[in-house]
């Protein structure tokens, strides 16, 4: 088994260089070296299991061979052996080190999974367990038989024996090759048609196949997997073919399509040193709809290379992205079909666990960790490397669901706090250190930190439960008043009094907003209590109270962390601030990355505006404005829309601030979970169980007339919603003087609020009409007329039929405010009710507009949309 290899003529560094990816790091995927021996001996390297490797015995050279559990030098002359034979695909030579990195490709993903891992978070991790239950689907029967037929024909068409064929025969062949069930199918889809007229046009110009199913196998990336067709042309020419028959048309340019096809063009440029043309080919469209050529961007390179790591650090990454792209409520009808559901629950009965609920109990505690422990077995029945320890997958999946600390002991010498690092063999966990324990061995890493790039590797030792202490470590954010509050159920009482100036300059800063008292009393316990919280109801002045407090604490020169959910959210807050205090203007910054924080003065900046995820990613470079200021903290953290921001989102920026103010209502939306209902229960949540001075409540709303507050009062605030002043009450929309209602559809919309069925039409055909009727009657900017809809389907078709009119989910109107809205609240035919089963979406609709409310509902479905139902009623009874 012995044997001696020469090394490759150039590293796969030198080639990504050349092949247009001068960029790119040579990282190992998931590397270990073999043993070394004399050229007499291997017996030692039976045991391990690796399948691939690369032997190295360069005259001059002296490699150093490093694993996680040891490390060699090999001399000139030593001969390296591996066992099995190893192929060349599979092994990378470390360029810097010299090390030989053997990989095991049990933990490479393919090209399919990994790409789709960008659109679903999870997929990454559950690749290895994809055959779906109870047999293919139809459509996958069609695919797969299409696909066959089309590679049989491309190399029969290799073989000399077999005629030229034209379009008809190549067509009339496919036929005999899919003979079966799905035959009908196939042939009424037009795939044959569409596939021979490809098939023809390739062959004319001089491609003939040089591989089907061809393996593709590459460390550098992070995959494995099969190229289905490779044809080589004219000019030495390669077309890389991904067949995509049984899928729709726009599935061929979907993101997660691109990726797949950029990952075959850089896995083809490293690995055989040439840069190849990507198609990909469906046979569901008209003609060449379905065929489209992927030139991968460098953009879409470089989302692939961040991705590629490892299998952990994949979806870990995705998931930092979740917080703000994924909408994983948008996804049932995929999670629906999708083999990896039952996967799925276990990591979503993980999350529960490690974010317990209300009620964290030790049963719950002992559920998860079994299902911690079934994912272990699952993963470790995938023969995995003993060395990859269940530890160590454990770790890396809890450090995907948690963004807050792990601990872990570590071999060699120990790093110091506040280096960076990345934990593990390969970047399975960024971080840097926060703590030290030298004479345990054990660091304490805040993740996610990101910005890594210049983080040393630390290697995990493989037999160390890191889990225990990961379990037991301290929390980031967790060791203030938050930690307090969520590990002990006990809310902080001590309030700090301002000094008469400082009450002086909050009080003036209320005063210029005209706030209520209750608005005043908020905003001076942001700057007192080391937790508050500001219950605002819609219209309530919660952003406006926000205003008041950050005008205040800039002009005292206080540091204020602004949090929200939405970029959006972020912008409108900097923007009301510097309109409606312009003195405090070039104190306010929504973008920490323009800020200069190396300059010899602190940054001017004394208030910075961020998203909540955005947080996450920037938590060093808001550490580092925090000094450059002369600080340990921010004085004050406020977090808008806190009611949709889950509890670990929230711990890494509140480790940085002394106090925190939440401010949200936990009756418009909340956080975006799907299964894990400990995430669904949030610090807001959990603060409103306590009666406590530190909350305020603002009920006095300035936005809706009595009519439209009525509504959204009865449906679910018990009443308690009421307008702040008569003005506000009475108000309604200015009517052109010389308009006289003729038709049922001007009466109705006479009223504040009114409803309209859909009679068996579509939203699309119904509301062009509605808003033509308002803008007949009503003296309003069309920009003050919005269409809002549960979902996006009908977003789409009315923003089609409407398109100088706003149209657009309810999500994305939480916060706003227009004279009018058209709120669409029927779910498209067949679509499950459940986006509109939410009252906290219904609420969020009908409480944007200030004078005039439309509902549109389809009374044919009532029974099915209990929510629904009970706004229509409730609509109803106000028009009365
Ligand atoms: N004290 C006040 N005096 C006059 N107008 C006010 C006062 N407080 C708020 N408003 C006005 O009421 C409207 C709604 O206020 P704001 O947008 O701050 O409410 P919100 O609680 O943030 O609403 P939502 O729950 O919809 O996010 C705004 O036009 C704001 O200027």
């Amino acid at each position: 088994m012995s044997e001696k290899r020469k090394q490759p003529s150039k590293s796969p560094d030198a080639l990504l260089k050349q092949h247009h990816y001068p960029d790119t790091p040579l990282i190992v995927n998931r590397w270990l070296v073999c043993s070394i021996e004399p050229a007499n001996s291997h017996t030692e390297l039976h045991c391990l299991k690796i399948e691939t490797g690369t032997a190295l015995a360069s005259e001059e050279t002296v490699f150093e061979l490093h694993g996680p559990w040891r490390t060699m030098n090999v001399a000139t002359g030593d001969v390296v052996t591996v066992h099995p034979p190893p192929t060349s695909s599979h092994a990378v030579i470390s360029p810097t080190s010299g090390a030989i990195a053997v990989s095991f490709p049990d933990l490479l993903l393919s090209p399919t999974t990994l790409a789709q891992s960008i659109d679903c978070v999870r997929r990454g991790v559950l690749s290895q367990y994809d055959s779906p239950p109870g047999g293919p689907s139809d459509a996958m029967t069609v695919g797969v038989s299409v696909h066959e037929a089309i590679q049989s024909v491309l190399m029969e068409a290799n073989d000399p024996a077999t005629p030229p064929r034209d379009v008809s025969d190549l067509r009339r062949r496919m036929e005999e090759l899919c003979e079966g069930p799905a035959l009908d199918q196939i042939k009424g889809d037009g795939h044959l048609l569409n596939a021979a007229l490809w098939i023809d046009r390739v062959l004319r110009q001089g491609y003939r196949v040089k591989g089907v199913e061809y393996t593709i196998v590459s460390p550098v990336l992070g995959l494995r997997g099969k190229i289905d067709i490779v044809l080589g042309g004219p000019g030495r020419k390669t077309m890389l073919v991904e067949v995509k028959t049984g899928k729709l048309p726009y599935a061929m340019t979907s993101s997660s399509t691109r990726a797949q096809a950029a990952l075959y063009h850089a896995a083809w440029t490293i690995h055989e040193g040439e840069t190849p043309d990507v198609v990909v080919l469906g046979t569901r469209g008209r003609g060449d709809e379905g065929v489209v050529s992927v030139e991968p961007e460098p953009a879409e390179i470089a989302t692939l290379l961040a991705h590629r790591s490892s299998l952990a650090a994949r979806v870990w990454r995705l998931r930092r992205g979740e917080y703000s792209s994924i909408d994983i409520e948008r996804l049932p009808p995929r999670c629906d079909w999708c083999p990896h559901i039952d996967m799925c629950n276990l990591l979503g009965s993980t999350l529960d666990m490690i974010h317990p609920g209300p009620d964290p109990n030790p049963r719950a505690a002992k559920a998860a960790l079994d299902v911690i422990a079934e994912v272990d077995r699952e993963f470790n029945e995938h023969d995995t490397p003993e060395w990859v320890t269940p530890t160590l997958r454990t770790v890396s999946m809890l450090a995907i669901l948690t963004p807050t600390l792990v601990s872990a002991t570590v071999s060699g010498p120990l790093p110091s706090v506040g280096q960076r690092v990345v934990l593990g063999t390969q970047s399975m966990v960024e971080g840097q250190v926060v703590d030290r324990d030298t004479e345990a061995s054990v660091v304490t890493i805040a993740t996610p930190y990101g910005q890594a790039r210049n983080a040393d590797r630390l290697d995990l030792m493989p037999a160390h439960d890191t889990t225990k202490t990961l379990r037991h470590g301290p929390l980031l954010g967790l060791e203030g008043p938050l930690g307090r509050l969520l590990l002990m159920n006990r809310l902080p009482t001590a309030v700090a009094p301002l000094g008469d100036q400082e009450v002086a300059i909050v009080a003036a800063a209320c005063a210029e907003a005209a706030l209520s008292n209750a608005q005043t009393t908020a905003a001076r316990h942001a700057f007192t209590h080391l937790i508050s919280v500001v219950e605002g109801l819609p219209g309530a002045g919660k952003s406006h109270t926000i205003g008041a407090i950050v005008a205040a604490a800039a002009r005292l020169g206080k540091t204020v962390l602004i949090c929200t959910p939405t970029r959006l959210a972020c912008g409108q807050i900097v923007s009301d601030v510097k309109r409606a205090y312009p003195d405090v203007s070039d104190l306010i910054s929504d973008d920490i990355s323009t800020i200069d924080l190396t300059g010899s003065t602190p940054p001017k900046v004394n208030v910075v505006a961020i998203t909540t995820h955005r947080a996450l990613w920037s938590f060093h470079a808001l550490e580092t404005f925090v000094q450059a200021k002369g600080l340990r903290q921010f004085d004050i953290l406020l977090v808008d829309e806190a009611a949709q921001v889950q509890t670990p989102t929230l711990l890494p920026p509140t480790a940085l601030a002394a106090r925190l103010c939440l401010i949200g209502d936990v009756h418009q939306l909340g956080p975006v979970v799907k299964r894990a209902a400990g995430l669904r229960h949030t610090v807001m949540d959990k603060l409103l169980e306590f009666e406590s001075p530190c909350i305020t409540s603002l009920s006095a709303q300035y936005r809706m007339n009595d009519v439209i507050c009525r509504l959204s009062s009865q449906l679910v605030y018990d009443g308690r919603l009421k307008p702040a002043n008569e003005t506000v009450a009475s108000y309604r929309l200015n009517r052109f003087e010389d308009f006289v209602p003729s038709t049922d559809l001007d009466r109705s919309l006479s009223r504040p609020v009114s409803v309209f069925d859909l009679s068996g039409k579509s939203p699309a055909e119904v509301v062009p009409d509605i808003v033509s009727g308002i803008k007949r009657q009503y003296d309003i900017p069309p920009m003050q007329i919005s269409v809002v809809a549960a979902y996006r389907a009908d977003v789409s078709a009315i923003r089609a039929a409407l398109p100088s009119i706003e149209v657009d989910t309810v999500d994305s109107f939480q916060g706003q405010t227009r004279e009018a809205v058209v709120f669409v609240c029927t779910s498209p035919e067949g679509s499950a009710a459940t986006l509109l089963g939410s009252v906290r979406r219904i609420n969020v609709a009908v409480t944007r507009p200030r004078g005039l409310l439309v509902v549109v509902a389809d009374r044919s479905r009532l029974g099915e949309q209990e929510e629904v139902r009970k706004l229509v009623e409730m609509a109803e009874d106000a028009v009365l």
